[in-house]
């Protein structure tokens, strides 16, 4: 895959295209249903998306959570077998680019077609309809990938993660919810109860509740087992900002700095004030055995 990365109006492209468009947020089974249909004889297939994510910066959301960071988008926009990507740098003045102005950038990249869905809409104030489109571009228009009546959507499965609806969301997202982030220094007390935990800097993703949960972890290629906290640490070491820390199982290297990717396989439990250290001692070894017993089966 070619990454075109920088100024929607700056890019340059010789070869005939079959593009889609969009945020991509997740690459859900409908963002998906979209690739799939890029493939033809005459042109290369492409997807435009823009970065930041546009709500970020019309809404001005410094908080905007999204589901797949630009890296994890990028890689699947790559296994969906894509010739090309562009990702366009997105700020005000992109936003102010006229519907015309817009069609006119398609054609200079030599557009041919578009595949887009049924509610697509493009340029300054969203102006742009598809019906715009079609006097300049062969446009394949697919209809909306339902789950059980509901329009599959990035917003629908953000709202399944934060209420706790993993399995749910995972069928909609045709994968298994995934987070990544770095691991960052905790206090460190972890280690001081015989169980050091990597804590990670994920602040930018939609969190499902707090709780514990038993997890995949990928640490340098390696795949591990994990369990895994979201929440205050109420017992011991209370934190006013909300942390998210795992325990890998059969590890014990130092990965300060390291990039580590989270798959959420199951809730266990809610996260609780223990009367004393030893209790949560007891409950997180009990924890451990759960998870074990989980990724034999
Ligand atoms: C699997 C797991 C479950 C946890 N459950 C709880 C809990 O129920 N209540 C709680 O107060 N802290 C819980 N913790 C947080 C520990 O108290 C925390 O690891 C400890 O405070 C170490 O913090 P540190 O990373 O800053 O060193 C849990 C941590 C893990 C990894
Ligand atoms: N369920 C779906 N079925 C078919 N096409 C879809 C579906 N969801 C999105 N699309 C199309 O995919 C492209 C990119 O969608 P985009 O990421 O912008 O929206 P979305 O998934 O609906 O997310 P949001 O909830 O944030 O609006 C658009 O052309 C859109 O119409």
């Amino acid at each position: 895959m070619i990454l075109h990365k920088g100024r929607f109006e700056s890019f340059v492209n010789r070869k005939p295209l079959t593009m889609t468009i969009g945020n991509f947020d997740g690459l859900h089974i409908g963002h998906r249903a979209l690739i799939n249909k890029l493939k033809y004889e005459d042109s290369d297939s492409a997807v435009l998306t823009f970065y930041p994510h546009p709500m970020k910066v019309l809404r001005e959301m410094s908080q905007h959570q999204v589901v797949t960071s630009i890296e994890q988008k990028i890689e699947l926009i790559e296994q969906c077998g894509v010739n090309h990507l562009f990702l366009a740098d997105f700020d005000r003045k992109t936003a102010s680019i006229t519907k015309e102005e817009f069609i006119g950038i398609l054609k200079s990249l030599n557009v041919i077609r578009l595949v887009l869905g049924v509610d697509f809409r493009f340029g300054q104030h969203a102006k742009g309809h598809i019906q715009d489109l079609m006097d300049e571009f062969e446009v394949v228009i697919v209809n909306d990938i339902k789950h059980l009546e509901t329009r599959v959507s990035t917003t629908y499965i953000k709202d399944l993660i934060y209420s706790g609806e993993l399995d749910k969301a995972e069928r909609l997202l045709g994968r298994t919810y995934s987070i990544r982030g770095e691991v960052i220094h905790g206090d460190k007390v972890g280690r001081t109860l015989g169980m050091p935990t990597a804590n990670l800097d994920v602040d930018s993703y939609v969190l499902p509740p707090n709780g514990v949960y038993f997890v995949g972890v990928i640490v340098k290629g390696q795949t591990y087992t994990g369990a895994l906290n979201i929440g205050y640490n109420p017992t011991i070491n209370y934190s006013v900002k909300k942390r998210v820390e795992v325990y890998i199982l059969d590890f014990d290297q130092t990965i300060y700095g390291e990039t580590v990717e989270i798959f959420f396989k199951k809730y266990l439990r809610a996260e609780k004030q223990y009367k004393s250290k030893d209790e949560l001692m007891t409950q997180l070894r009990k924890d451990i055995e759960d998870v074990k017993i989980l990724s034999s089966i």
